[in-house]
């Protein structure tokens, strides 16, 4: 049983190790001068890893950075033979950094403190420093190994750092979503909703995310064609469609739009031949990348006020309508009805004694006994009807397409079901009064309602547990 957590550990090291090792062929594939690449996915699933399963994973990236700095310390023959201890340097450079901001995040993350939106800035603050570290520790380790002279060192630091924490801003969301399996059951409680994938179909996110490809395919075209500052400018413009797709779909879709993009810029600026804009286009992708990280907190308020909205239309405790959304709701099929010239009548409905119930069993047992009720009058009544709770113990219900004399025979059966209804810790029936009547022309809700209260009034006067018309 023990042995299970080490092993999947062991493979999934194992299989971070391969992809580690193709995304930094890929980079350098991508390299616009030596030690710089306009965006270094290494880095990102590094940190990506580390933010999801902390140090265990060190050993797994501070290995595969090891190996491939003594394969790249042996190509790039330094002018004095290189001591191989020093190859220790750089990985450690890289995992170490990594290490440390993946590390705070996953604290910030326990406390539970932060919402969404503040971790997201906690992210990018994060990755900022952990990629800054990560550049000048790793640029001072290949100088003291006699890789690069100071000159080469001072003149490659900023472009390492900036393209180490693109890639950590455009990549790393992905890959922590697509490695995701225990860590970010924490994120995932405080805000669920984002990883939902929104009611949106499918060819709608596809048309979206084909527009964005195809205006940052235009744009570099263009700038490929005219060779001019103002028109490599233009791909700037890409932040509109970018910023339509996060706002409308999931943070599934939008990662995965971010990651594509990212990855067609730097591969159409090698295959153009752009390097001359390559800052503009480093600078587009990191603005990109910051502001649909930032825009993935918009489709979370939206569900947020979706879920107010409804807390507001619906009682907690019975789960029937609340009285604003009864009054909401009645109002306006009291208008349908009328301009159809139907009937329709209104009932309220009170517990007889409830009083009682709460005094001698407690306040739980009275919430019980309410939902109880609630539920045997719901099974009994069609589609259009609406029930809901004025406050307290009373009950309201509105009957659409239902004459005077059809509401009292419905009120009977509702009455009598709640007579028979067994309750297993009450010692005695529980029992409703009802008031009802129909509505008469022109009468609003208000007057209606004042009607059927008196109703029920009349109802609770002649002894209660029976129902009472009103003409
Ligand atoms: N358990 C519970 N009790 C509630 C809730 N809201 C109101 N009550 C109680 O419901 C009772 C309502 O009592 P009344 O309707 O005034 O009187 P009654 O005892 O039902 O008597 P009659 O209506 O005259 O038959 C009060 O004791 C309230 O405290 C609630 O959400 N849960």
């Amino acid at each position: 049983m023990l042995r299970k957590p080490l092993t999947n550990i062991f493979f999934l090291s194992l299989i971070l190790m391969l992809g580690w090792v193709l995304l930094y062929q890929g980079a350098r594939l991508l390299e616009y001068s030596p030690h710089a690449s306009l965006w270094y996915p290494p880095a990102a699933l590094s940190f990506a890893g580390m933010v999801l399963l902390g140090i265990k994973l060190f050993p797994a990236f501070f290995s595969i950075c090891l190996l491939m700095s003594i394969l790249h310390f042996q190509q790039n023959q330094a002018a004095e033979p290189v001591a191989y201890l020093t190859t220790v340097l750089p990985a450690l450079a890289h995992a170490g950094s990594y290490l440390l901001g993946a590390m705070l995040l996953r604290l910030l993350i326990r406390t539970k403190k932060v919402n969404y939106t503040g971790l997201v800035v906690a992210y990018l603050l994060l990755a900022a420093i952990a990629a800054f570290l990560a550049a000048f520790t790793g640029s001072w380790s290949l100088q003291f190994a006699g890789i690069i002279d100071n000159a080469e060192r001072q003149s490659i630091w900023l472009s390492w750092w900036i393209g180490d924490l693109v890639a950590l801003i455009t990549l790393s969301p992905l890959f922590i979503l697509l490695l995701d399996k225990r860590s970010l059951k924490l994120l995932k409680t405080q805000a669920p909703s984002l990883f939902d994938s929104h009611a949106n179909p499918f060819t709608g996110f596809v048309i979206k995310v084909s527009i964005c490809l195809l205006f940052l395919s235009v744009s570099m075209l263009l700038a490929h064609q005219i060779r001019t500052l103002e028109l490599s400018f233009f791909i700037l413009f890409l932040s509109l469609p970018a910023m339509w797709l996060v706002y409308t779909e999931s943070v599934w879709r939008s990662f995965s739009c971010l990651a594509l993009m990212s990855l067609t810029i730097v591969c159409l600026m090698a295959a153009l031949n752009l390097l001359e804009f390559a800052a503009i286009y480093q600078f587009t992708m990191a603005m990109i990348a910051v502001s649909m990280l930032y825009g993935t907190v918009v489709p979370l308020l939206q569900t947020t006020n979706q879920q107010l909205q409804l807390s507001l239309q619906t009682d907690m405790l019975t789960g029937v309508l609340s009285r604003q959304g009864f009054i909401e709701q009645a109002e306006m099929l009291i208008a349908h009805t009328n301009r159809r010239k139907d009937r329709i009548c209104l009932a309220v409905l009170d517990l007889d004694h409830f009083k009682e119930v709460n005094d001698v069993l407690g306040h739980q047992v009275g919430d019980n006994v309410l939902q109880q009720v609630c539920r045997k009058l719901e099974q009994q009544l069609r589609q259009d009807d609406l029930l809901g709770r004025f406050g307290g113990d009373e009950l309201m219900l509105l009957l659409p397409n239902t004459s005077a004399k059809d509401a009292l025979a419905l009120c009977e059966r509702l009455r009598l079901s709640i007579e028979q209804l067994h309750i297993a810790v009450l010692d005695k029936q529980v029992s409703i009064s009802i008031g009802v009547c129909e509505q008469k022309p022109l009468e609003s809700f208000s007057q209606l309602f004042a009607r059927a209260d008196q109703a029920l009034f009349h109802a609770k006067q002649a002894g209660r547990n029976q129902v009472y018309c009103s003409a």
